[in-house]
Formats: structure tokens, sequence, C-alpha cells
């Protein structure tokens, strides 16, 4: 087929990963300095009903940590594994974040804590917030804490804190709490949605460096809100229809003007939305483009990533456990026909 040279909408690429790497719930997803594709994944651990008892303490801690790798990174042309790491840290893997220097930062919902390792991969964190097993909402305690953003120019970053607390909390590159802001979201609101700088399960968070805002996906409440990275300042939300009820993740790219991908969820209640991928505008919340693996579209996305100058984005799934990777029709592999 001719390469449709105006066609830029994203389509899957078929065969990538090329080999089955055999992954448990892949719960995050980031493209490193070196364009390689990095996922977070839980082995043979699911988060079902009985993982937390009502007081957000997890219940398998005696199972100990998961004994596979649960890092894992790939070539971004194939798929491939190129190396994997994390076997006996983790419990409940959740976020995955790069930094410009390539170290990890991943969230552990089961622990309830927040980690920095080095881009060589180890066992033993630079950096360990939280206390491990113990849920809290004071400011040395985190309540399944769901994504880190890093600010590469000041090396402050950002957590998204998390499914039984609604903040976004600020720390210095050694880990000193600098700024932290939101509330939960009233229960009852109008059409336009509870008020901004609340939440319902902050999830997932974009840093949008050359804009000076942190954007988190505001789960529950089917939205993205941008907020300013100097005080916390709510800047702008993005909530379309065709998001459904909820957003599972966003990414920014700075790429095409600037540009949000979000992944939706499964609809709970009400009309079922399409499951899928969105290329939105930053600068006025246009949709650009939408994307999914199939016609039926995506199970369970739990994540999205993206890297400045690549065309390519990547969705995870947590069920079926998936990595797929997206590009634009018309970079797509020549097909002879
Ligand atoms: O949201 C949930 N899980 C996902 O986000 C995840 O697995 O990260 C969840 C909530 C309640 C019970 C069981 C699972």
């Amino acid at each position: 087929a001719e390469r449709g040279m105006e066609d830029s909408s994203l389509q899957v690429v078929e065969d990538w990963p090329a080999q089955n790497l055999g992954l448990g719930q892949v719960s995050g997803v980031a493209v490193c300095p070196a364009g390689h594709v990095h996922v977070f994944h839980r082995g043979d651990r699911v988060w079902d009903d009985s993982s937390f008892d009502d007081e957000n303490v997890y219940q398998q801690q005696d199972l100990g940590p998961i004994q596979t790798d649960t890092v894992v990174e790939l070539d971004p042309s194939t798929g491939d594994l190129v190396r994997s790491w994390g076997k006996g840290i983790f419990f409940l893997p959740h976020g995955l974040a790069m930094d410009g220097d390539g170290n990890y930062w991943l969230t552990d919902t089961a622990m309830h804590q927040v980690f920095k390792f080095p881009a060589s991969g180890d066992s033993v964190p630079l950096l360990a917030l939280g206390e491990a097993f113990q849920p809290g909402s004071d400011d040395k305690h985190f309540c399944k804490p769901a994504d880190v953003a890093v600010d590469d120019s000041t090396g402050d970053f950002f957590v998204a804190d998390g499914y039984c607390n609604s903040r976004i909390m600020k720390f210095s590159k050694d880990g000193s709490l600098l700024l932290q802001w939101g509330h939960p979201s009233p229960q009852g609101h109008g059409l336009s949605g509870p008020p901004p700088g609340t939440f319902s399960v902050p999830h997932s968070l974009a840093m949008a460096r050359d804009r000076g805002e942190v954007c988190v996906a505001d789960r529950e409440n089917g939205r993205v809100q941008c907020f300013d990275i100097k005080e916390g300042k709510f800047t702008r939300l993005f909530r379309e229809r065709e998001f459904g009820g909820r957003v599972f993740a966003v990414d920014y790219n700075p790429d095409q003007g600037g540009v949000l991908h979000l992944v939706n969820g499964p609809t709970l209640v009400g009309a079922a939305m399409p499951v899928e991928g969105f290329t939105v505008r930053f600068n006025d919340g246009e949709i650009l483009d939408t994307f999914r693996p199939t016609a039926r579209g995506f199970s369970q996305p739990h994540d999205v990533a993206s890297a400045p100058d690549d065309s390519a984005v990547y969705v995870v799934e947590i069920g079926p456990n998936k990595v797929w990777k997206f590009v634009p029709a018309n970079e797509q592999p020549n097909v002879i026909l």
C-alpha cells in the first residue's frame, strides 16, 4: 500500500513485541533517554479485592516480594528483551517514571512507598520514601502512591498520592517535602464536575516541563488537571465526553506544539464508551487523534508513554497483560503488497 503521506494517525505496530515476554499485570511504562521502553509488571501477583483490608493494609505481605524481575527493558524496534531487574524487591508494582539521567522512579502500592533506583537497576534504592507497608497521610507516609513525575531542570519530583489520599506532593531531589496540594472530590457536583484541585484517585502524572506544568490523570473524575510546578496552582483542565468516565493515564510530549496522550478505562456506569487512547492538543484540548490496538479497543489500559523527537506511543495493560506500540500510519514499516 502506498504510505499515506497525510495520514499521521497512530496505528498499532503488528507483532511488537515479537516474542512473548511472559509479563504479569503491566502497570507502568516509560521511555528512557536512549529511547528504550521500560515496563513495570507484577509477575505472578494481581491486585484484586482481597489485596487490602479496610485500613488499606496489604494482606499478602507473607508471600514476600515478587520473585521475578519486575522491571523489563525492551528494544524499541523489535520489543525484544534488552535487560531486566527488580527481583525480590516489590510487592505490588504500580507507577514507573524515568528521569533525564535514566534513573528509575517507581511506586509500590502494597508497600505505600516511592523509590528511586539507578539507571543500572539495583537491589538497593538510591531513595525510599514512605514507611514500608504503613499507609498514612502525613508528610512521611503515602497511601497507595500511584505515580511519579520528575522535573529534570531542578531534580524536584512529584508524587500522585494516591488511591487512598487525594493529593500531589512535591519533593526536592534529596526527598525533602516542598509542597503539597489537593483534596478528595466532594460527592455531589454539577455538570461541570468537581472543583479543580480536588481528586478522585490521582492516578498518573505527566511533566510538561517546557510549560512549567505537571498534569494529573484524575482517574475516577474522567479528566486531566494541570498545575504550575512552582506553587501547585491549578492551570487547566481536560475533560471531553469521548473520554468516558475514567482517565487512567496521561503522558505529555512537547512535539506537535505540545500534546497529551491519555488512555481511558472501561466504563463502569452508563453507556459503554470505547476503551482507547487519545492525542489531545495541549493549548486548546482539541482531540487530534484516537488510537486502539484492535477494532475492539483496549481491555484495561493502565499507562501510556512517549518521548520527545520520537513519534512512537506505548500503552500497557493490566489485563490481558500487554505492551502495545503505536506509530503514525505514514511511518509504519513498508507493506509491500
Ligand atoms: O484500581 C484497582 N486496580 C488497578 O488500578 C491496578 O491494578 O493498578 C483496584 C481497585 C480496587 C480493587 C482492586 C483493584
